[in-house]
């Protein structure tokens, strides 16, 4: 296990000087300050609470507030009606003809009281829909999710996440761990890496290959790989983000480097899918081991947000060392402060990561930063499909 850690260790922080992040705020800050606190004096009377509401023209506001804090209270509860949902197969149960509350009862094992009480908020959070007393078809969120294999994956490994945030404080104190995500992504704090066994990846790949339909097509179509002859996909897991890669250009070849137990995975799947003669493997430690050679596009996907400042730092420059003059780096995961997905980022992936024990989430700013240090002279970002789940910045040295 890795020496102990602070849960802040990755920001950079130094010690905290009184007065100095108001001067490093700058000159707008006096004023957005005053009205930032006089925003609050009245957001925090309840007077003006009762005003608000009761006034034609701020009346939706204020009922649109209340129901924000009030999600906030209650998101917790929505995720366990989701993954009651997950665990009971209501999905799968509703998504043919409407079905009759005394069925799904008996399908569930549970109480006919019980199946109601699910059922009913399932429907308020539009995962399942009334049809009629006792009859239940698929919400329309319900059938979204029913569609979208990966995000249903990620969503039945939350009951570690549960566990690990059921003292949030503790958490950010450094007091409960080893944690459950500790243990999952077992690279994440383990001391040697490179001897990780596939009892320690199995579980992690399995869920990362399984995830990855969240992810390809949306950066494979904001990036176009044809225009290069070797991919190097460094943590590539199984090689399901290679094989799509490879299936959009069939001049292409390319490499997963990933820990040596996960590269093994990789191969069989690459074989089985006939793609033996276009792909190879190579296994190793990006912490320490340099990267193959003799590719002009490196791919990180869903790795950077994994580590802290230090090790990303050593990876990218391990990045620019292995490609070529004219090369290209795709860094693809999700991004802090991605407009639309501010809580995503965060919020969910700042605290995900914590649990897990090592990285970030970072800005496409800071990233741009990092690569800039690490020897990329340009780094532009690209559109993607659903920046919520992934932003994509391409570098050239
Ligand atoms: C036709 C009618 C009636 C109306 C039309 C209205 C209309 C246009 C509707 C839109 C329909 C539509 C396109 C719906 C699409 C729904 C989709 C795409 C749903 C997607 C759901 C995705 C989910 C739930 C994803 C969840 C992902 C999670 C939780 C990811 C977690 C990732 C983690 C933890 C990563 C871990 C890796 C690490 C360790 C950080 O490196
Ligand atoms: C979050 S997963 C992403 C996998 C894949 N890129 C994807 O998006 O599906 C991180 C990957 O990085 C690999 N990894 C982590 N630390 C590593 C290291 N020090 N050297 C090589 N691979 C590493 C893990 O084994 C895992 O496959």
């Amino acid at each position: 296990m890795a020496a102990e850690r602070s849960p802040t260790d990755s920001t950079s922080d130094s010690d905290p000087k009184t007065g100095l992040a108001r001067l490093k705020a700058g000159p707008g800050f006096l004023f957005g300050e005053r009205w930032v606190r006089l925003r609050n004096r009245l957001l925090a009377d309840a007077r003006f609470h009762r005003f608000a509401a009761d006034f034609p023209l701020t009346a939706w506001l204020a009922r649109k507030r209340s129901r924000e804090v009030f999600d906030l209270a209650a998101g917790f509860v929505y995720s366990q009606v989701l993954l009651a949902c997950l665990k009971l197969e209501v999905f799968e149960a509703l998504s043919g003809p409407a079905q009759e509350t005394a069925e799904l009862a008996r399908r569930f094992d549970l109480s006919m009281s019980a199946t109601r009480r699910l059922l009913e908020a399932a429907a308020a959070l539009r995962l399942t829909q009334k049809m009629g007393p006792d009859l239940w078809s698929l919400g329309d969120l319900g059938a979204a999710l029913m569609g979208n294999p990966g995000g249903l994956a990620m969503i039945a490994h939350h009951p570690m996440l549960y566990t690990d945030l059921a003292d949030p404080v503790a958490l950010l104190k450094g007091e409960s761990r080893p944690t459950e995500l500790e243990r999952f992504w077992a690279y994440a704090t383990a001391d040697d890496r490179g001897d990780l066994n596939t009892s320690a990846t199995d579980a992690y790949t399995r869920l990362m290959a399984d995830s990855q339909s969240l992810i390809a097509d949306d950066i494979l179509d904001a990036y176009p790989v044809g225009q290069h002859h070797r991919l190097l996909d460094v943590g590539g897991g199984e090689g399901v983000f290679l094989s799509a890669a490879l299936g959009r250009a069939g001049g292409l070849k390319g490499t997963v480097f990933d820990l040596p137990s996960v590269v093994a995975r990789a191969a069989e799947r690459l074989d089985g899918a006939g793609l033996g003669s276009r792909a190879e493997t190579v296994g190793g430690d990006f912490t320490a081991d340099a990267l193959p050679s003799g590719h002009d596009l490196i791919s990180l996907v869903r790795i950077v947000h994994d580590h802290d400042d230090d090790v990303v730092a050593g990876l990218l420059a391990r990045v620019r060392a292995a490609l070529p003059e004219g090369g290209t780096l795709l860094l693809a995961e999700p991004m802090a402060g991605t407009p639309g997905a501010e809580a995503m980022g965060a919020a969910y992936f700042g605290f995900y990561l914590m649990a897990m024990g090592s990285g970030r989430p970072r800005t496409e700013g800071e990233l741009t930063a990092m690569l800039r240090r690490a020897g990329f002279a340009t780094v532009t970002p690209l559109k993607t499909r659903r920046p919520l789940l992934t932003s994509v910045l391409v570098a050239r040295p």
